[in-house]
């Protein structure tokens, strides 16, 4: 983060001075934004920055407890600079929220510089490779070209230049939540990989009682738990290039002063990295379940996979106040739509359906699956769109009638990430399927793109039957396809698995080796415990052996 915002957001000259040393690992930079008492409001930060007109410096400070900067990564031992982000004030009025590249210690001693108060923030639940820290500056002094200045500037003697567009110094979040999309789904496969291998090598419970006991991917239910994952990994793999296509698409379009594609991608980046990470997270914790007792083991990796993904559920944006900026899109899509205004692309399916507001009969194919979820998605903004007017006209403001809408606002966005899902893994297959030759390949990704689809239309059954007229013969054929497309995967689920490509050494697992041999790993991993290093632990003469003989 700490390069990308200086190379996105920094004049020329800070990229050379700050920004190749950084890529080029010769100092260290964290992204300093968050503190003790905000994160999520980043309007609401309190570290100041106020501009010396006499020495051409700001004055970087911290008022208050609150405004330590608190949580970012690599801040408590390892970096010795920051991107400090501070409240500007230049002779006491305030210019919002600007970025400053500020060195925490010195580069020869790593000892904190004068004024910089530093450490490390205590054992988390997870990410123990990476240190985070706390910062407090008591008046600490910095150059006037520290302040990130692409877009808005102080010149020389403090005149203020506003930010050609107000919400660019948000880029780095956006690209930020993009790279968490990536690490979502490398998370999910990893964790599939395990699980998918597991299941193969262990057997257990025969399905005839006159039967050997089967490999437990014969359990169907055991395949439920396990392919859909596979399925929701690949679905945010490919989305997520078409997402990074947009990313760029928006960067190209910034640097020739266009910002109009800025709001959309803000969208997009805030529903992938949303569902990606809410999928990621429930996902790996039901591959880690479908292991039994042994998932239960730190040697098999699950917790670390675990750690690293419910972590994006909350860090560059916690995922509740994501789904409310995409609920806030939509209602003021939906009121652009009562006034006839024109749409975006991305919002193209909601004008669609305002314009005709019944949905086709019933049909079995993988388009019309994507058309249910846009319905549902649009005719829940719709619903979350009227109560919200209904609480304006009522006297409340527009934010509290927000507020007060929120439960129906997070769900609209959630179903409109959803579609955005569908639709995009849809159009990408059916690219692929032209330019693919191998045929084989072709009906393996069909196959799991039909599981996303199904499972996903069913999973939101509830709101669709609300909108839709779909009839029991519908749910029964859906609940066939579900079944058969698990059938279908199952030959192909380990040599997928494979195709993921990942090193014994990345997935660190007992169970998800690729030779199988779980038992031997799983043994010679227990041998490893220092508690195994003797037969019998200090702890027995200390307080075993008294505690036996006492008379409690
Ligand atoms: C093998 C693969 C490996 C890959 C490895 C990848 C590893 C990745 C690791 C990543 C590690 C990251 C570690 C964590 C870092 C951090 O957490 S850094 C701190 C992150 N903090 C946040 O994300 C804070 C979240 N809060 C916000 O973003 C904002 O406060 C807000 C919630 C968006 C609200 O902002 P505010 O300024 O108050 O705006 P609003 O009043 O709500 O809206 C005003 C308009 O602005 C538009 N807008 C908001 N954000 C953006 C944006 N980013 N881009 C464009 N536009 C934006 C918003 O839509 C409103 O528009 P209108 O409705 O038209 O007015
Ligand atoms: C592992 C990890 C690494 C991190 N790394 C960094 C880093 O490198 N740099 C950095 O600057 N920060 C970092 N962070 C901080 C991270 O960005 C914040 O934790 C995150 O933005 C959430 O803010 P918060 O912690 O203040 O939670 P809060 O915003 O206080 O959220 C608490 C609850 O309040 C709710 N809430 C908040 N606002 C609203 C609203 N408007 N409407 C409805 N509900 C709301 C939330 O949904 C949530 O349920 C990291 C955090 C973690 C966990």
């Amino acid at each position: 983060m700490f390069v990308d915002v200086i190379y996105s957001q920094g004049t020329p000259e800070q990229i050379e001075k700050f920004g190749k040393p950084a890529a080029n690992c010769n100092i260290i930079g964290t992204y300093a934004q968050t503190e003790i008492g905000h994160g999520t409001n980043v309007r609401g930060i309190e570290t100041r920055a106020d501009y010396d007109r006499a020495t051409d410096e700001f004055v970087l400070h911290t008022p208050n407890l609150q405004a330590y900067k608190w949580w970012p990564g690599g801040l408590g031992h390892t970096a010795n600079h920051a991107m400090v982000v501070a409240q500007l004030y230049i002779d006491g009025k305030h210019h919002g929220i600007q970025m400053f590249i500020v060195q925490l210690r010195d580069l020869e001693t790593h000892m904190p510089l004068p004024g910089v108060d530093i450490g490390e923030i205590g054992k988390k639940l997870g990410m123990a490779g990476v240190n985070q820290g706390f910062l407090g500056f008591k008046r600490v002094r910095i150059p006037r070209t520290n302040m990130l200045m692409r877009n808005a500037k102080v010149l020389p003697g403090g005149k203020f230049v506003q930010s050609p567009a107000s919400r660019l110094n948000y880029m780095t979040m956006v690209f930020t939540r993009c790279l968490i999309v990536n690490l979502s789904y490398d998370c999910l496969l990893q964790a599939a990989t395990i699980s998918t291998r597991y299941s193969a090598v262990r057997r257990q419970s025969p399905i005839n009682s006159s039967d050997p006991e089967p490999q437990i991917i014969d359990h169907v239910t055991q395949q439920q738990k396990l392919f859909p994952e596979i399925a929701n990994g690949i679905a945010y793999r490919i989305t997520g290039q078409h997402m990074w296509e947009l990313y760029e698409l928006t960067l190209k379009e910034i640097a020739n002063g266009d910002y109009t594609r800025m709001a959309d991608m803000h969208i997009v980046a805030c529903a992938l990295k949303v569902l990606s990470t809410t999928d990621g997270s429930f996902g790996v914790e039901r591959l880690r379940l479908a292991c039994g007792g042994h998932g239960y083991l730190t040697s098999t990796n699950f917790s670390t996979l675990y750690g690293n993904v419910i972590a994006a559920y909350t860090y560059e944006g916690e995922n509740t106040v994501l789904l409310l900026q995409i609920g806030r899109y939509l209602v003021k899509t939906w009121t652009q739509l009562t006034q006839g205004k024109k749409m975006s692309p991305l919002a193209a399916y909601l004008a669609e359906i305002y314009d005709k507001p019944e949905i086709a009969a019933w049909n079995d194919s993988r388009s019309y699956l994507v058309k249910l979820l846009q319905f549902t998605a649009a005719n829940k903004t719709r619903l979350a769109f009227e109560n919200l007017t209904n609480r304006v006209n009522g006297g409340q403001t527009l934010e509290e009638a927000s507020n007060n809408t929120g439960i129906e606002l997070t769900q609209a966005a959630e179903l409109h990430g959803r579609q955005f899902v569908a639709s995009a893994f849809l159009e990408q297959i059916t690219v692929a399927k032209k330019n693919q030759r191998s045929v084989a390949l072709n009906s393996v990704l069909e196959n799991i793109l039909e599981l996303y689809l199904v499972q996903t239309v069913l999973r939101h059954m509830n709101d669709i039957l609300r909108f839709t007229p779909i009839s029991d013969a519908n749910l029964r054929s859906l609940q066939n396809r579900l079944e058969l497309s698990l059938k279908k995967l199952r030959p192909d689920a380990v040599a997928i698995c494979d195709g993921f490509d990942y090193h014994d050494r990345v997935l660190n697992s007992t169970l998800g080796c690729y030779d199988g041999n779980v038992y031997e790993r799983l043994f010679e991993a227990a041998k490893k415990s220092p508690l195994n290093q003797k037969p019998v632990p200090d702890s027995f003469e200390k307080y075993l052996k008294p505690f036996l003989k006492s008379n409690l």
